[in-house]
């Protein structure tokens, strides 16, 4: 993606996002959610109120021990819905610190249900929260982060030169 589509696709992300919506992915090779990457896990993610929410079934990819997800692959997931809220919010911002709770065993192949909130804002300072639930409603995991927002400049860093 060069900056041009990059830039494109900014305002259309951004714009006011109904309570219900399917929300669109960052970009279509995004590891968490992007449709494009065959490594990434592929998250459908909606507005419900002021959270976002996604169902998701870890896979073999996602192995860490045998039929145990990673617990990386668990903080990819946690991260990527992270990245929702700032449709809520209404801007750019990147994790600058993220803590995850590994509750009990994630478990390849088991439906979870996962919601993440923002928790306060403080000028670029975003304060966020989720959790991953089995579908009887245990917690298996859960996680805080702080996001800093970010103009556009950031991900030039990223940018083929
Ligand atoms: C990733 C794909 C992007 C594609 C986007 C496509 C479409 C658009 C859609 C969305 C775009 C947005 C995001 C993508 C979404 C989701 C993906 C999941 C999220 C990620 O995967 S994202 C990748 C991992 N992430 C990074 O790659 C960040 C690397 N990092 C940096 O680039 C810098 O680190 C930066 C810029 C973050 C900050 O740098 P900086 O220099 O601007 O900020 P500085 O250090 O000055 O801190 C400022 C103030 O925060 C305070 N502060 C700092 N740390 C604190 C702490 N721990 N606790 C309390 N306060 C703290 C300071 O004390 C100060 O406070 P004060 O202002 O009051 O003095």
């Amino acid at each position: 993606m060069n900056r041009e589509e990059f830039l494109a696709s900014w305002n259309e992300k951004f714009r006011p996002q109904e309570d219900g919506a399917q929300l669109p992915p960052h970009h279509h090779h995004c590891l968490g959610c992007g449709p494009d990457n065959p490594h990434g896990h592929h998250l459908t993610v909606h507005r419900r109120g002021e959270e976002v929410h996604a169902t998701h079934i870890f896979d073999e990819r996602h192995v860490g021990a045998p039929g145990i997800a990673h617990g990386g692959a668990v903080a990819t997931v946690l991260d990527d819905l992270f990245g929702y809220l700032l449709y809520l919010t209404g801007g750019p911002a990147v994790t600058r610190q993220l803590e995850v709770l590994y509750a009990s065993p994630v478990i390849l192949g088991t439906t979870y249900r996962l919601a993440a909130r923002v928790l306060r804002a403080e000028g670029r300072k975003l304060y966020v929260e989720a959790d991953m639930r089995d579908v009887e409603g245990s917690l298996v995991a859960s996680a805080a982060a702080l996001f800093l927002s970010v103009d556009v400049t950031h991900f030039d860093q990223g940018m083929p030169r």
